[in-house]
């Protein structure tokens, strides 16, 4: 399938400095959506050479695997995409300060890291993209926060947008709101899991084999989802929906309310951003001992 975005992306060289899930998450949705060409792509890491053979047999990308072609990958790139841990990253993005034009664009997935901390660790105004994407990105159904540096082109901007567009969604938000994203949805397919598992556990206690559980959650999940996305009505209306007076559904709500399952979620969404901001303090600070 062609991708009407194709153009906007061009012949951009990309790199992935980082090759794990989220990398791989994104660069499949770039070359499944045919919006860049695996021969444009390269990828490097640490040390994984099988890693990064596996990627090339997947997706056709070329690796970076010595530390020749990882510098000439890296300055050759018209666009570098962070991939790494928040614990790798101060150190990672040390290195790029002598290898990388000062014009180079910078896209960072990392948790926590801000524009300001990837800038001071390469000791310029480089132009950055902060995201936070989702690993639903590996099947097209991803959802990303995007933020922009001020240095970051109109052109640009939309070359990043369409990136992340060709894997899901985006929403453009200033970057202080980026960890409300990583609270949302860029951790969020984990509390999703969470809840299915328990849906799971509960079905086979009740007596359902473990893989009718699993067949009829997931199909419950998928169609709960589709049903908010293609209605467009809130979920509390389609929750009502559900909810005959006395019913069996009343009687489950009543017991997570006794439980307080939305006070939990939403208590666990702000903890998440929380942590966030402490790991992107974490991160300012090792930056500062520069
Ligand atoms: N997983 C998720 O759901 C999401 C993750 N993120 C963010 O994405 C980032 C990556 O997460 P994830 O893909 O799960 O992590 P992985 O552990 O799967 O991948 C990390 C990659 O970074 C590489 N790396 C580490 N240090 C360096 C270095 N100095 N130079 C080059 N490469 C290096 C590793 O290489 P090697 O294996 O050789 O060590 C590995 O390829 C994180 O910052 C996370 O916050 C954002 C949204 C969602
Ligand atoms: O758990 C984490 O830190 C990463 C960031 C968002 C999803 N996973």
């Amino acid at each position: 399938m062609s991708n009407p975005d194709l153009a906007s992306l061009g012949g951009a060289a990309i790199c992935f400095y980082g090759a794990g899930s989220m990398a791989e998450a994104i660069l499949r949705g770039l070359v499944e959506a045919q919006l860049a060409k695996p021969s444009n792509i390269t990828v490097l890491n640490r040390s994984n050479a099988e890693r990064l053979a596996e990627l090339r047999e997947r997706y056709g990308v070329i690796p970076a695997d010595t530390d020749v072609k990882k510098e000439a990958a890296l300055s050759s790139a018209d666009v570098v995409i962070l991939g790494m841990k928040p614990k790798d990253a101060a150190n990672a993005i040390r290195t790029l300060r002598h290898i990388l034009r000062p014009n180079q664009l910078i896209i960072s997935v990392i948790a926590g890291l801000s524009i300001s901390t990837i800038q001071q660790l390469l000791g310029r105004d480089q132009p950055v993209v902060r995201t936070m994407p989702n690993t639903s990105s590996t099947i097209g159904l991803g959802a990303t926060g995007i933020s922009f540096s001020s240095s970051v082109s109109a052109e640009r901007r939309e070359l990043a947008l369409a990136m992340f567009n060709a894997v899901g969604m985006t929403a453009v938000v200033e970057e202080p709101l980026i960890e409300a994203v990583n609270g949302v949805s860029g951790s969020g397919p984990a509390y999703v899991y969470y809840l299915m598992e328990a849906m799971i556990e509960a079905g086979v206690q009740l007596g359902l084999s473990p893989d009718a559980a699993k067949a009829l959650t997931v199909q419950t999940v998928r169609g709960a989802a589709e049903m908010v996305y293609s209605t467009g009505e809130n979920p509390g209306e389609l929750r009502r929906k559900v909810t005959s007076p006395n019913g069996t559904t009343q009687a489950a709500i009543e017991t997570m309310a006794r439980f307080d399952f939305q006070e939990g979620m939403k208590q666990a969404i702000v903890r998440c951003a929380e942590r966030a901001r402490e790991m992107g303090e974490d991160i300012r600070r090792e930056a500062a001992q520069d």
